[in-house]
């Protein structure tokens, strides 16, 4: 099997065959000539008796804590890595279905099935041998790696080539990524493990803590949506819906979205603090730069209404959410691949 090169070159990157983001939260798959074709949530379902694959995907996701003993839902990808090895290969080999097979019969011609792979800024060694590993058990014989920063920031457009400065936060599900980049290089990078879910988490402490009520993940996105909301004065306040933790019935309880934003604050403020150190990091003509030209906010948690507007009042900078902040990191990677990406090195830190 030949090496992984961590840094390669667009013309390596212009030889694969299929992008692939394998992220906590969802696994997103771009083909060379076929664009975006999977971005399923990272989820599998399994009858534990019989070793089965019962679901994947979206499917899957929704039967979480609705499964009897003997079915296992299960992540494979957690903290920016694959954890299951086997499943994360299940998973992908289901999502792809024919797509995979027809795109290597039609590039037969090809003497090595290559894949590029997006891998969070820092991954450890063992991260990227496990993802590695994943794209060999689907056929690929030769896999490039680039970091998602990187990545990100071609897909959302920004213009990584120039000598100037440029930031990006990824905010995803279980990681949170910061960048200056400049050149095609990353100048100050740092990642921190809060994302999205550790957001979501602090607000359901906060409600069985202060209001003893269970809320099912589902119920976190409706009370985004009042966090997001301009309040015309006054308290505002938004209704709930959980179980009681005492007696297990349901119940509701109205709970202001000021008290809500604060049980938030905790796992903003390592986001922050990333950002921070970052800036610190850089030479003062960059974060001039940076100054006018502000953040892009990209990953799935740009969704969450309001997150843009914290960012804003914190750093005083200009936040700007990616156009489908989601999915930026494999479009970017599916640009290289594709050969739409102007000329640069990409490289790593900056010395
Ligand atoms: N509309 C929305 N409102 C609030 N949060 C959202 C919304 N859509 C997605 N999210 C959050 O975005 C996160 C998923 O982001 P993303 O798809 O970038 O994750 P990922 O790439 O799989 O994760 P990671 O990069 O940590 O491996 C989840 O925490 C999810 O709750």
């Amino acid at each position: 099997m030949t090496p992984t090169a961590l840094y390669p070159t667009l013309g390596q990157l212009r030889r694969c065959t299929m992008a692939v983001d394998i992220g906590a939260a969802r696994t997103r798959v771009y083909l060379r000539g076929g664009g975006l074709v999977v971005d399923e949530p990272s989820v599998a379902a399994i009858d534990t008796r019989t070793g089965a694959l019962i679901a994947v995907g979206k499917r899957a996701e929704t039967m979480f804590g609705r499964t009897p003993d003997h079915i296992r839902v299960a992540r494979p990808v957690a903290g920016g890595a694959v954890v299951d090895i086997e499943m994360a290969q299940r998973m992908l080999r289901h999502v792809l279905g024919g797509k995979l097979g027809r795109r290597w019969m039609r590039l037969r011609g090809s003497p090595v099935m290559r894949a590029a792979v997006c891998m969070p800024h820092g991954s450890a060694p063992i991260a990227r041998r496990a993802a590695v590993e994943t794209m060999y058990g689907l056929g690929a014989r030769r896999v490039e790696m680039v970091d998602t920063l990187i990545s990100a920031a071609v897909g959302c457009g920004l213009p990584v080539e120039h000598p100037e400065a440029t930031m990006i936060v990824v905010c995803g599900a279980g990681t949170t990524q910061v960048a200056v980049l400049s050149l095609g290089s990353l100048v100050a990078a740092e990642t921190v493990p809060v994302g999205g879910d550790a957001i979501d988490r602090a607000v359901v402490d906060h409600l069985r803590s202060n209001h003893a009520l269970m809320l099912p993940s589902q119920s976190v996105r409706p009370l985004h949506q009042a966090l997001g909301a301009p309040t015309a004065g006054g308290t505002a306040t938004t209704e709930v819906y959980g179980r009681d933790v005492a007696s297990g019935l349901a119940r509701s309880v109205m709970v202001e979205t000021e008290v809500v934003r604060s049980a938030m604050r905790p796992p903003l403020n390592a986001v922050l603090d990333a950002i921070t150190s970052v800036l610190r990091r850089c030479a003062p003509d960059l974060v001039a730069d940076l100054g006018d030209r502000g953040i892009m906010l990209a990953g799935g948690s740009a969704h969450m209404p309001g997150l843009d507007l914290m960012l804003r009042e914190a750093t005083n900078m200009p936040v700007n959410v990616a156009p489908n902040p989601d999915t930026v990191a494999v479009r970017g990677l599916g640009a290289m691949i594709e050969g739409k990406v102007r000329p640069m090195v990409l490289s790593p830190l900056m010395a």
